[in-house]
């Protein structure tokens, strides 16, 4: 059984669909760090999960870059989401000439234990928002993030898109404008969703290590 400690059900309904194993919401709110990059958030929050819960979690930080916009919300996805809205993202996209973007995923494993240092390979396909920490990938000792006496596990994905008017009622968050070769991501099923998406390349990185790692 995994333990996905998020207050997000959108993002556990994607992993039970993923994963062969189990996967439990512990709907704690643990605290988030401000930082500029992913991996630092879901480092941080891993951690901080971790502790709450007292068994071995993963949490998941992910968030939409648009490349017109220098890479605006990233990490802040969330907060713009709440204040902002989808419709007033597209907004502001709309008036630039370039609408391309990225939804990121960095999901992150703690289990109070320490692992072998084996930095995965990361993924080509995303631009912008690629900091020293997103680079490092795989496994990370305290020291490499932020100091704080656990080691986290890093799993990263990411799918370059486009950003539409909004289209489709499926998924969640900025799922609506969101545009994967011809179809947002509200327009597509979990499943096919899952096949492309940011989450569903970081869970698949993460399943095959899960699967083939003994703990
Ligand atoms: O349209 C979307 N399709 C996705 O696949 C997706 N993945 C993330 N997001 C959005 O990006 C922010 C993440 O913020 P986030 O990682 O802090 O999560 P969250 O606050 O929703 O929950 P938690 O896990 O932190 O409790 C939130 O605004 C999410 O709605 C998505 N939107």
């Amino acid at each position: 059984m995994i333990n996905f400690v998020t207050t997000n059900p959108g993002k556990v309904a994607e992993a039970r669909e993923y994963l062969d194993e189990p996967v439990e919401q512990l709907d704690f709110d643990y605290p988030e760090r401000q930082a500029p990059d992913l991996a630092t958030v879901a480092a941080h929050g891993a951690r901080a999960a971790y502790r709450h819960a007292g068994e071995p979690v993963i949490v998941d930080d992910s968030g939409l870059t648009i490349d017109a916009l220098d890479g605006f919300p990233g990490p802040y996805s969330s907060y713009v989401e709440d204040k902002l809205g989808i419709e007033r993202v597209w907004e502001l996209t709309k008036r630039e000439s370039d609408h391309s973007g990225a939804f990121r995923a960095v999901i992150a494993y703690c289990d109070g234990e320490g692992f072998e240092a084996t930095p995965e390979p990361v993924d080509t396909e995303r631009r912008g928002q690629d900091t020293a920490a997103d680079r490092r990938g795989g496994a990370t000792t305290d020291e490499q993030v932020d100091g704080e006496g656990l080691p986290v596990r890093l799993f990263t994905g990411a799918a370059r898109g486009k950003i539409v008017a909004p289209r489709g009622n499926g998924g969640f968050g900025f799922d609506p404008i969101f545009e994967y070769d011809g179809q947002t991501y509200a327009e597509m099923s979990t499943e096919e969703k899952n096949a492309i998406s940011h989450r569903g390349r970081a869970l698949a990185k993460f399943a095959e290590w899960y699967e083939t790692t003994e703990r």
